[in-house]
């Protein structure tokens, strides 16, 4: 895995583009995301063993939003299930072609592990297999806010019984003085992992346009809608979350 360290935002640009998850980022993606969300290794590796408890023989794990493949390593990983396979999707072109190698890289050193495909697409456009475990993991923050509930009802209509979605997102808090604690706390969290004044504003300016958190009680109301039967928070780090959503 690319040990490059993310100083993208390093230097005073005099205008911030949009985020996108185009070469530049690819590169230094491994050290951005570990800087970046307070308790990621954590989710990801847990996102594995849940999997594990989810996973119905003959069915499809997806992984959507996989950029370099994470969540589809640990779910390779921990998953044993009879006749599963793994679908890690992602639509930029960049983070497709390094997460094949990276996948590659698994294949070599690990025997027995669940057959995986890779498709460079749009998640909003997929024709969904039948599935025990969809992984978005922080990916929906991306989607345009008017797509997400008709995602989570395609994603709810593929899941089989027994299944499981498991939901990963930044928060936005109703109560301004809890969302200006956690969002403190996460800019000292950044701080902490060697982040500048400078390298978090011109982040932040960066992915304002295009992510757009939602808050636990939209999330709990929208997947409720979408025809899932219980939500279960089951992690939670400063403003970073993650939920199991039953079908
Ligand atoms: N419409 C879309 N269709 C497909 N992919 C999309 C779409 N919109 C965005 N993406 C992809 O969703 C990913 C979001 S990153 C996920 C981290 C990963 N899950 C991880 O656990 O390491 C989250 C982050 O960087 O905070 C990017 O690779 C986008 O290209
Ligand atoms: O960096 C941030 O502030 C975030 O909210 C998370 C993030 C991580 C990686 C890419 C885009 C956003």
């Amino acid at each position: 895995m690319s040990k490059e360290p993310d100083r993208l935002f390093a230097q005073p640009l005099p205008q911030v583009p949009d985020f996108a998850f185009n070469e530049d980022v690819v590169r230094v993606f491994p050290d951005m995301i570990k800087r970046s969300v307070p308790g990621y290794p954590t989710i990801v590796e847990n996102l594995g063993v849940l999997a594990a408890q989810f996973a119905q023989p003959n069915s499809v794990l997806y992984d959507l939003g996989s950029s370099l493949g994470a969540v589809t390593q640990a779910l390779r990983r921990h998953v044993r299930t009879d006749g599963c396979r793994v679908m890690a999707v992602d639509n930029s072109a960049a983070m497709v072609e390094r997460c094949r190698e990276y996948l590659n890289g698994q294949d070599s050193m690990f025997q027995e592990l669940l057959p995986v495909e890779v498709l460079e697409g749009d998640i909003l456009a997929l024709q969904f297999q039948p599935a025990s475990v969809v992984a978005l993991n922080f990916t929906l923050q991306f989607i345009a806010p008017q797509e997400r509930l008709a995602l989570l009802g395609r994603i709810r209509q593929a899941l089989l019984p027994g299944g499981a979605l498991i939901l990963s997102e930044k928060l936005r808090f109703n109560d301004p003085q809890e969302h200006a604690l956690l969002t403190d706390l996460h800019i000292a969290f950044k701080r902490a992992n060697g982040y500048s004044e400078l390298e978090i504003a011109q982040k932040r300016s960066a992915i304002e346009n295009i992510m757009k958190p939602d808050s636990l009680e939209e999330h709990r109301e929208r997947l409720l809608a979408a025809g899932f039967s219980k939500v279960v928070p089951w992690f939670q780090c400063l403003n970073f979350a993650s939920l199991i959503a039953l079908p």
